[in-house]
Parts: structure tokens; C-alpha cells; sequence
């Protein structure tokens, strides 16, 4: 395994390690997380596939000594990586890798949690593009939850979120600046990343954008959404028909003597597509992420709606399979703007048009929809993990 290659010409060059010495028991699962199957393959095997396509070389890999097979096989087949014993910490085990880099030094090193399996390549430019300037890069996100301090059960305060973020890995590094931080680094207390190394040496360190598909593989709920290859989901929607509306349906303007209410365009269709892919993904529905409440979405394009589940959707590893969604009206006919929709459905959910299917019914004149008071949509939504062919 200790094969290594240079990258290609084009590719930056840098170094990386990946942190995989922990025990990973709060993740509570029957071997050490990183060595967990998740979407298709061992969780170390995604991030270090990630770094060797953009070019890290090498790619040190710090393991517990008692690990070391199953390292072997996690990583089987892959070239350009070093395996070396991590230590105690994480500290101890960044500390390692350095060390086993420091024969060869290369200029600039990413250091990755394991615990990250899906690593975009964007986050990687990012952060190399930042150590142009800066001695040190993080990835980050917002903070989006008030941040409240507490003792013994009773709130005392709040933080001003504004000025924090979560901080993300791979954090890179100007290799000599984050070795000789690290061997400064006063070992009676153990620091939660590298940035604060570097910066207790000196060092500046640079803030860029961060992933949500970053996320770190914690706790056993994190491992829970990544079991299934396909998810589906259904939605279910109604609005009143009432005059001086317009009729927005499936992304289409419709002409009709009568429109649908509702805080935004009302697009009955679509909402139930919503529902559909966000009960996929086990995330609230459409009142959870768009709120009547709230006046931004006052007359909203329905659209942004359907866009935005998709790409919760994709936050969370799926992509849509297919779309089925059935309208249930009296009037107007549905049939002579079937392919419209389709079309811009299959547009907003980044499908083909022939995953997307509309079918409409009418209740024989029974219920509210038979007497012209509203419009119903029903949906189903089938998510396809990204990795699954
Ligand atoms: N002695 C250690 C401890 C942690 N890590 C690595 O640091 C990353 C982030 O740590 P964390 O998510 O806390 O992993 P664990 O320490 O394994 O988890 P836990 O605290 O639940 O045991 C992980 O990839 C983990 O393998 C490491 O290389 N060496
Ligand atoms: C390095 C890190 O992932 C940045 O957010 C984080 O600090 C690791 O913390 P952990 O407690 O070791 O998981």
C-alpha cells in the first residue's frame, strides 16, 4: 500500500492525512465508525478516495495498531498511502502523521477526520486556495441555532451567533508552520482541532465555506438515514379554489375562471411534491422549512419550494429517483398541460422528464374537489442514495 504516486501535472500538490485512530464509541456501533460500511463502502474508504482524486500524495492514514487489517481492507486497492500508528488523542494522532510526513516535507498538508466521509472537491479548492495567503484554512458553516449558556438546567445567556461557526475538516496547513506548532503545542491540554495549534503558535488561520455533506459521523442516528439505497416518500396537499386568483399547478400557469389561495402561489402539485421528497428524507414537511408565518414566502414561486427539498435531499446523500403525482380536480383539464409540467418538474428535481409523471382524476363530482371548491395533489417521491447505480 505504501505505493506512492505523484499527482498529474494539473492537480495541486499537497499532502493529507486522515485521522482514523479513534474508538468512535459514542457512535455505538459494533466496530470503530470509520470502519463501517456507509453508502456502499467503509466510511475511511469515501474521504480517502476524495483526497488521492485531488491530488494528495501522499495520503497518510493514522490507525490504532490493533486496526491495522482492517485498515488494509478499507483501503484495498488504493495507492499513495502511508499507514502509520496514531496515538491516544487526536492531537497525538495528527501529531503522528506530521511526524511521518516531516521525512519528506511537503509545503502544505490537509488534515481530515475519518469521521467525514463525503468530502466535496470544492471544499478542498477552498481551503488550498486560502493557504495562498494564509498559513492555516478551516471550512466552516453558520451557526443557525441560538446559542444559550446554561448551568444546571436553567438558561444563564446567549451567545452572539454571528460571530461563530462551526468548524469543519480538512483544515490545511503550511506544512513547517502547523509541525512546529504541533510540536510546541503544550501537551497538558488537548485541543479539539489543528487551527487552534497553529494559532497558539502564531499562526493565522483563514475561514472559507464549508459543506453541510461535511457532517461528522457521531452518534448512531448519523448512520441511521445511510441504510437504504432507494427512500420513498409521499405528500398529500389541498387548496381552495376561490375567483381573482391566479392558477398556478405543477410549476405551470394555468388559465381558469378560478385560482388557488394560499400564502404562497399555492401550488397545490408542487407542495405535495415537497412533502413527498422531504418525507423521503425523514425532514419535516413543507411548514417546517416554509412557514405560513413567515413573510418571505408570501405569493412565493412554488418552484423555490420544490428546489430547495431537493437539495435537502442531496444534503443527505439522495438524488430523486421519480416523481408520481396525481392531481384531483373537476376543472380545469389537467391533460393538455401534462407535458408542461412535467417538463418543469423534471427542471426543478434534475431528472430526466420521463422520471417524472402527472396524472390527474376527477372524485365524480363527490367532495369538495366535485363541487369546485379546491384542489387536491397527492405525490409519491422514490430517492436514490448518490453512490447506488
Ligand atoms: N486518538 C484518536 C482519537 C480520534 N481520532 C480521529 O479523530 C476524528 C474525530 O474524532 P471523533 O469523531 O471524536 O472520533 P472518536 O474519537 O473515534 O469518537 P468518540 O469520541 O465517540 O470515541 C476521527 O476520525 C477519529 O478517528 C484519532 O485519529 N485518534
Ligand atoms: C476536528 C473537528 O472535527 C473540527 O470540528 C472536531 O473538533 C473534532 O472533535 P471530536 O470531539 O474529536 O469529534
Amino acid at each position: 500500500m505504501a505505493h506512492l504516486r505523484h499527482p498529474p501535472a494539473d492537480l495541486p500538490r499537497f499532502a493529507a492525512i486522515i485521522v482514523a485512530a479513534g474508538t468512535g464509541t459514542r457512535a455505538g456501533q459494533a466496530i470503530p465508525k470509520q470502519y463501517v460500511r456507509w453508502r456502499g463502502k467503509p466510511v475511511l474508504r469515501h474521504s480517502a478516495e476524495s483526497l488521492l482524486t485531488a491530488g494528495a500524495a501522499p495520503l497518510v492514514v493514522a490507525i490504532a495498531p490493533d486496526a491495522a487489517d482492517m485498515a488494509r481492507e478499507a483501503l484495498a486497492g488504493l495507492d499513495s498511502i502511508m499507514l502509520i500508528d496514531g496515538g491516544d488523542t487526536r492531537r497525538a494522532s495528527v501529531s503522528a502523521g506530521l511526524e511521518a510526513l516531516a521525512i519528506d516535507a511537503p509545503e502544505r498538508v490537509l488534515i481530515h477526520d475519518a469521521a467525514r466521509p463525503t468530502l466535496p472537491q470544492p471544499v478542498i479548492d477552498r481551503v488550498l486556495a486560502a493557504l495562498d495567503t494564509y498559513p492555516g484554512a478551516i471550512p466552516s458553516l453558520p451557526v443557525v441555532d441560538t446559542i444559550a449558556r446554561t448551568k444546571e438546567g436553567v438558561m444563564t445567556g446567549q451567545e452572539d451567533r454571528t460571530t461563530l461557526a462551526r468548524v469543519q475538516t480538512p483544515q490545511g496547513f503550511a506544512f513547517d508552520a502547523i509541525l512546529s506548532a504541533h510540536r510546541a503545542w503544550d501537551s497538558t491540554s488537548e485541543p479539539t482541532d489543528d487551527a487552534q495549534v497553529l494559532r497558539a503558535n502564531g499562526g493565522d488561520v483563514a475561514v472559507v465555506e464549508g459543506s453541510t455533506k461535511l457532517a461528522k459521523l457521531t452518534f448512531p442516528e448519523d448512520f441511521a438515514m445511510q441504510a437504504a439505497p432507494v427512500r420513498m416518500g409521499t405528500g398529500f396537499d389541498v387548496h381552495q379554489l376561490t375567483e381573482g386568483e391566479e392558477l398556478w399547478l405543477g410549476g405551470i400557469k394555468i388559465d381558469h375562471d378560478k385560482g388557488l389561495a394560499g400564502h404562497s402561489d399555492a401550488d397545490v402539485a408542487l407542495h405535495a411534491l415537497v412533502d413527498a421528497i422531504l418525507g423521503a428524507i425523514g425532514n419535516g414537511d413543507i411548514g417546517t422549512h416554509f412557514p405560513p408565518s413567515d413573510e418571505r414566502w408570501r405569493g412565493a414561486e412554488s418552484g423555490q419550494f420544490l428546489a430547495h427539498a431537493v437539495s435537502l435531499a442531496a444534503d443527505a446523500g439522495y438524488r430523486v429517483g421519480n416523481l408520481d403525482l396525481t392531481i384531483i380536480c373537476e376543472a380545469p383539464k389537467i391533460g393538455p398541460h401534462k407535458d408542461a409540467m412535467r417538463e418543469k418538474i423534471a427542471e426543478l428535481a434534475g431528472v430526466q422528464v420521463d422520471a417524472i409523471s402527472v396524472k390527474a382524476t376527477t372524485t365524480e363530482k363527490l367532495g369538495f374537489t366535485g363541487r369546485g371548491e379546491g384542489i387536491a395533489a397527492q405525490a409519491a417521491a422514490t430517492l436514490i442514495r448518490e453512490d447506488f447505480e
